[in-house]
């Protein structure tokens, strides 16, 4: 499997993120790739709701998601869209963090919603209560492809381990974390988060990042860490995309999910058990 992972620094405008991915995905096609992948919200990450009420749209509408729908089919190319900021269904009235998998004739081949919210407040200066304006999923979901299955998720789902266990149990061999990761946590608890899902899983990991300073929001600037990663099931990180914006092509041998599966069988050793009381 040959995948490509854009890391982005996404602004709060959707047509422009759009002038900036859909070059990278004819340099990840012109490369061979099967499957190009993005970050949490490609198409605008903004902390303004008010803002957000007037670029986003529901997914039957939405420009951006039509747009790399067209693409993925003209290039034959697999896209998951890490994450899309989109309106939700009424009477929802809080947008959804929705994670869509496109296939190479330009179908939606899955859809998730994230589950967990990131309402935490990592320091005075970085606070976040996404549940104030996503609506948060609640079924996991993986899907199939020619090169192997995906497991689905979002960000801050990196954080509830048995998201990752039920989807490696039930067929995934690459775990998808398209995230927008804070500077206040991401260099203590990204990369080995990230270890830990793979080696838990004997699963790849590929973990897209947004980076860098985004444009002002609220007044505030919202940095991002970067650092996106390729971890292997072994838990070797083969790829740290560093922080500057651009595109990866990596080459993944699913042989290598057996073979750490077969070495440690962990995931098969679950016990049911009564307590703590
Ligand atoms: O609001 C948006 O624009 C899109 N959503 C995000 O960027 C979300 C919520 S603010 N970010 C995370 O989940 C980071 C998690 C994280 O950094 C951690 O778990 O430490």
């Amino acid at each position: 499997m040959r995948a490509a992972l854009l890391q982005l620094t996404s602004g709060d405008d959707p047509r422009a993120n759009l002038d900036t991915v859909l070059p990278m995905l004819r340099d990840a096609a012109d490369q061979g790739a099967q499957i190009a992948l993005t970050p949490e919200v490609t198409n605008c990450v903004s902390l303004d709701r008010a803002h957000q009420r007037t670029v986003l749209e529901y997914e039957e509408d939405d420009i951006f998601l039509t747009t790399l729908k067209s693409e993925a089919a003209r290039l034959g190319l697999w896209v998951l869209a890490g994450s899309l900021a989109l309106r939700a269904e009424p009477p929802e009235t809080r947008f959804v963090n929705r994670s869509i998998l496109i296939d190479d004739a330009g179908n939606v081949a899955a859809r998730y919603d994230k589950m967990h919210m990131f309402d935490v407040e990592v320091s005075e200066t970085e606070t976040f209560r996404e549940s104030s304006g996503y609506a948060p999923g609640d079924r996991a979901v993986t899907a199939r492809t020619p090169f192997g299955t995906l497991g689905m998720t979002v960000c801050y789902d990196l954080r509830f381990p048995y998201l990752y266990r039920a989807l490696a149990q039930a067929g995934a061999q690459v775990l998808c974390v398209p995230s927008a990761f804070s500077p206040g946590t991401g260099p203590w608890h990204w990369q080995p988060l990230l270890q830990a899902r793979a080696i838990e899983t004997g699963c790849y990991v590929l973990a897209l990042a947004q980076t860098g300073t985004h444009p002002a929001q609220r007044g505030r600037t919202r940095k991002t860490y970067g650092h996106s990663l390729v971890v292997s099931p072994w838990g070797e990180v083969l790829l740290d995309a560093g922080t500057d914006p651009g595109l990866h092509v990596i080459d993944l041998d699913l042989t290598r999910v057996d073979e750490a599966r077969r070495k440690v069988p962990a995931l098969t050793h679950d016990r049911s058990f009564t307590g703590p009381a």
